[in-house]
């Protein structure tokens, strides 16, 4: 019997509440994601919530998911240190480079992914590819330095599109770039962000995860590179 993407997501939320377990003390705060990956593993980690200290959110909405369950929720200021960072993504390559965004939550995660010391992405086999850039990849910025960054997008073989009506945490907007084969993450991701007028963009390559776990119908699998 096949399992749908939803169970998969759950298994791997369950996968990665039993990876960081054995680490987790009284005093312990883990850092959030953001997306329908991850609030299956806010809710697993609720089944916890009297053996750690707290969480650490990357978007609103999984603060609010967290509080619902009675996790304290910190700012990432008043943390010296995370251990874990728990997300999922649009796509994984093989070496653990991401594209991220596909909530608008971009930023926020790759400021929390950049404290933690093992970023742990969760994800259902769907988002597995060879090389990054089917799914269109998006990059927040300033809203009046949204037709420039276009037009520099463009210059660097992108399609971009304005993703309407979103506005981020951080009252920014979002262009989805379509039409990259993102064969050199960690340059492009450098390229991007040197573009006037952008926040972040979402390929995770110069910080990319340190532990897949994906969801597949023969189990969860964990990758490392
Ligand atoms: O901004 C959103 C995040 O990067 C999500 O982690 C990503 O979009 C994956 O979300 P989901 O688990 O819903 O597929």
């Amino acid at each position: 019997m096949s399992v749908n993407q939803d169970q998969l997501k759950q298994a791997v939320a369950l996968a990665a509440l039993e990876h960081i377990k054995p680490h987790i003390e009284q005093d312990s705060i883990i850092g959030i994601g953001t997306g329908s990956t991850a609030n299956f593993f806010i809710d697993a980690l609720a089944t916890i919530k009297n053996q750690f200290d707290g969480a650490v959110a990357s978007s609103e909405a999984s603060a609010e998911r967290l509080k619902s369950h009675g996790i304290p929720v910190y700012d990432l200021n008043t943390v010296n240190s995370l251990e874990f960072y728990i997300d999922g993504a649009d796509e994984s390559n093989h070496q653990l480079q991401l594209i991220k965004g596909g909530g608008a939550a971009l930023t926020r995660e790759k400021i929390v992914a950049a404290v933690a010391k093992s970023f742990v992405c969760i994800a259902d086999e769907s988002k597995l590819v060879d090389v990054l850039g089917t799914f269109p990849l998006p990059v927040e910025v300033i809203p009046m330095a949204r037709s420039h960054v276009a037009r520099e997008i463009v210059k660097l073989g992108g399609d971009p599109q304005y993703r309407e009506g979103v506005v981020t945490d951080n009252g920014n907007v979002i262009l989805d770039v379509w039409n990259l084969s993102i064969t050199s993450p960690r340059d492009l991701e450098a390229q991007l962000n040197n573009i006037v007028g952008v926040v972040t963009n979402g390929i995770f390559a110069l910080r990319p995860a340190d532990v897949l776990l994906l969801g597949t119908q023969d189990g969860v699998k964990t990758i490392t590179v």
